[in-house]
């Protein structure tokens, strides 16, 4: 049963406020396209008000309630907020699903690897301050010198709609056990359990201004945030478009950035693999979370001895895949996040038809749907790799395929594409698979599966995909900044000058 959405004004410095200009916009639920909701709309003067919060949250008491408390101070209210997470789980795996339209069953994963990702970085807050004061070793015995980490300062985390609480965490729970003070921004596509996390902080009682959080769109809440004076860092997720656009703003500023963009990733299926293993794999590889993940491998490369067999063995997973109502029980695809992004799907299947691709499988809403942005799992074929759908991101469930012939051939079709993020290869030759992952040019490889993700692991990509690593150790140092301190120790004097005392 649908749930009733909380209705939350902007979180500024501890505290519920309404946004200066008192606006804001409906919630839509894809599935139903009904409104369920409102959330407030940020714009500069929000911003201001919560960058002006997040300074004094770090410089309160001389730093020592946040910035420069020890990382287990810190920890502490990481393991309070994952906990009060995991006990609003099924809550927030609903709203959640209502408001991106992804699967319930995937929405409470999401959740409970939100609940996750909050205690690792717990975790790794406590391990910080062992690792205060590591010793640099020096070729001069007259000097010793350590290194201090130290928080960025205040950041600003823009983030979108298909993870909406987990790629809000993958930068909030680093951010804050490093000792910054953060502003977040969500999509405007999917903020509800963004506010939710507003209110956990909330009860939880982290200091006021540690992290703020804005609800608006991109250019009038996003965009000055991206630009502020008084932001230290900007980190990312989203399209590439944005992202140089936030780069651009950013670098104005020399303020540094880390972006995590689009992609466009292969899947490579050898001709020894078990078809249906592989199927799956690939099935899930594109279509899970609807189709909406940067890293999808939505580019099938097959080899030409199995593809026939291989791509039928797959039409008949996705003909299985359940299409329903993301609420629904059992539900394995639901609809694309609004109705602009359905038109920009539909759009790119029309493209890749009048291109002269075949649409083998899907392509259309599904019958037994007549509400909700619903598009089945699409599989192309006869695909150049001049075509659009070849060559951009669609951000649906859409897979086209090329068939290969020799490793050399998949490589070089794997690796034909401005992006460079994900990447999965299949074959039971482990050697093989080794071979390939090195050559693959992208941040993420896959061996035999594809999208899992683990919150220990380095996230991010190369090329036009981003650059900067989210997640595990790589995900803390995204937001510390490295201290040289060099201490003389001789009991001598230094002795480059001709010293006064001695004319
Ligand atoms: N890498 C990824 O995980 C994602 C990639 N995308 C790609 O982006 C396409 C468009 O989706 P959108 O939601 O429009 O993505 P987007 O990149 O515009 O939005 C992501 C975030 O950036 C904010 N934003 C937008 N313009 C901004 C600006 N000028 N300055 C600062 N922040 C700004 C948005 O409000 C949102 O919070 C999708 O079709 C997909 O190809 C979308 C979402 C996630
Ligand atoms: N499984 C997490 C994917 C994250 C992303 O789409 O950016
Ligand atoms: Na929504």
């Amino acid at each position: 049963m649908a749930l009733q959405v909380p209705s939350r004004q902007l979180f500024i410095d501890g505290e519920w406020r309404e946004p200066v200009l008192k606006n804001r916009f409906p919630i839509v639920n894809p599935a139903t396209e009904q409104i369920i909701g409102d959330i407030p709309a940020a714009t500069s003067e929000d911003v201001d008000l919560a960058v002006a919060a997040a300074r004094r949250a770090l410089s309160r008491n001389k730093g020592k309630d946040w910035a420069s408390a020890s990382g287990a101070v810190r920890a502490k209210y990481l393991r309070a907020i994952a906990a009060k997470i995991t006990e609003r789980k099924t809550e927030l795996g609903k709203l959640e699903a209502m408001d991106c339209g992804k699967p319930l069953d995937e929405a409470v994963w999401d959740i409970e690897d939100v609940a996750g990702c909050f205690e690792y970085y717990a975790d790794l807050a406590e391990g910080l301050d062992a690792k205060q004061k590591a010793a640099v070793s020096l070729p001069m015995e007259t000097f010793k010198s350590y290194v201090l980490k130290e928080p960025i300062g205040v950041v600003g985390l823009i983030t979108p709609w298909n993870y909406p609480l987990l790629m809000a965490t993958w930068k909030v729970a680093p951010a804050l056990a490093a000792g910054c003070a953060a502003i977040l921004k969500p999509s405007e596509l999917a903020s509800i359990t963004c506010l939710e996390l507003a209110e956990v902080c909330r009860e939880v009682g982290l200091p006021p201004g540690v992290l703020n959080i804005l609800t608006g769109l991109g250019p009038e809440a996003g965009a000055p945030l991206a630009s502020h004076p008084n932001v230290d860092k900007i980190a990312f997720t989203g399209s590439t478009t944005t992202g140089s656009k936030i780069m651009t703003a950013a670098a104005q500023m020399v303020k540094p950035v880390s972006l995590e963009l689009g992609g466009k990733s292969p899947i490579i299926v050898f001709e020894d693999v078990d078809l249906d293993k592989a199927a799956e794999w690939t099935a899930f590889g594109c279509f899970w979370t609807n189709g909406q993940i940067c890293s999808a491998t939505s580019r099938l490369i097959v080899h030409e001895k199995i593809a026939k067999e291989f791509v039928d063995r797959l039409v008949k997973w996705t003909k299985n895949i359940k299409i329903s109502d993301p609420l629904e029980e059992g539900c394995r695809l639901g609809p694309i996040v609004s109705g602009g992004q359905y038109e920009k799907v539909l759009k790119f299947i029309s493209t890749a038809k009048s291109e002269g691709a075949t649409i083998l499988s899907g392509g259309v809403r599904p019958e037994h749907l007549k509400k909700g942005f619903f598009v089945e799992p699409t599989i192309i074929t006869d695909v150049t790799t001049s075509m659009q759908i070849w060559r951009e991101e669609v951000f649906g469930p859409v897979l086209c395929v090329k068939t290969f012939s020799t490793e050399e051939e998949a490589l070089e079709l794997a690796n034909d594409t401005h992006y460079g993020l994900g990447a999965a290869v299949i074959s039971n030759d482990l050697e093989r698979c080794d071979r390939v992952s090195k050559e693959l040019q992208a941040g993420i490889v896959w061996i035999n599966c594809s999208q899992p993700c683990f919150c220990q692991a380095p996230w991010g990509g190369n090329k036009r995909s981003g650059f900067g690593r989210e997640l595990g150790e790589w995900g803390l140092e995204n937001y510390l900044s490295v201290k040289q301190v060099t201490q003389y120790i001789s009991d001598e004097p230094w002795g480059w000058y001709s010293s006064p005392s001695k004319l």
